[in-house]
């Protein structure tokens, strides 16, 4: 399989925890630009696989390429955020007592300290790119008011939004709309997929209405390998995903 065009690129990879094997020779591809929901039971090694992708966890063996020809497994957290991955962890962690547009202005590429960044002087540009992203996150008449206020849905919006700032190629998304309403989970879909017009990202969920919004193609996880893969359609009505997660 060839690698280029790829923005991940995941090949024959395994990591075992006490001789248990919580990813098992997978094989996974992206493509630059692409939008791609992963779903699967507990334990299937979601997050496993995210933590491989942001250099948390070292694989035991295989191949984790990113963008085309960046060997991750030679590359530690840090330095793989600073290439352009992105990850948005489950719970959100807004800065509760700034506002949300400071708490854009903190994760700006190149904030590196709360202290420069909040008595710092946002540039033209920085003040643009920060109107973009509060378009993109929809909280343009939000900007001005403190992040607790927000509710949970828009702090998640919000915690995106704080992911844009650092300009990453690949933004990884863990469970985005645990916890929100239909109308929150629903607009959410229609963010990511805006999102998805300039970056590829990789989305984990459980809420198959969710996942069907997004119109995406669908990887099911299981026992640390892909069970089974394509679009919604094909993969909810495959007997195995049945079996081991739709039908529970
Ligand atoms: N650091 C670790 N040490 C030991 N076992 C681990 C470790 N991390 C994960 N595991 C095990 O690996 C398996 C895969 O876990 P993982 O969290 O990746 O699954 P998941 O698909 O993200 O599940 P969920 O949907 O519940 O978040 C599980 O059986 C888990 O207990």
């Amino acid at each position: 399989m060839s690698m280029s065009g790829t923005i991940l690129y995941l090949d024959g990879v395994s990591v075992a925890f006490d001789g248990f094997r919580a990813i098992n020779d997978l094989s996974l591809v992206l493509d630059r630009g692409e939008m791609r929901a992963i779903i699967g039971p507990n334990g299937a090694g979601k997050t496993t696989m995210m933590d491989i992708v942001t250099g948390k966890t070292r694989p035991d063996s295989g191949e984790v390429f990113f963008d085309g020809q960046i060997d991750l497994t030679r590359h530690d957290e840090a330095e793989i955020a600073m290439m352009g991955i992105g990850r948005k962890f489950q719970k959100p962690t807004v800065f509760e007592n700034h506002t949300v547009e400071d708490n854009l202005l903190l994760s700006l590429k190149g904030q590196r300290s709360i202290f420069p960044a909040l008595f710092y002087r946002s540039s033209a540009a920085d003040r643009r790119r920060i109107d973009d992203i509060l378009g993109v996150i929809r909280l343009g008449a939000r900007r001005n008011e403190p992040a607790a206020g927000l509710s949970h849905g828009q702090k998640q919006w919000l915690e995106i939004g704080m992911l844009l700032a650092q300009d990453p190629k690949l933004l990884l998304v863990d469970e985005p709309v645990a916890g929100m309403t239909d109308a929150e989970t629903f607009e959410t879909a229609r963010l990511l997929k805006d999102i998805a017009e300039t970056h590829s990202v990789i989305v984990v969920e459980h809420d198959m209405h969710f996942v069907r919004e997004l119109g995406v193609k669908v990887t099911c996880l299981h026992e640390g390998s892909v069970l089974s893969e394509g679009t919604l359609d094909f993969v909810s009505s495959d007997e195995r995903v049945v079996e081991v997660y739709l039908g529970r």
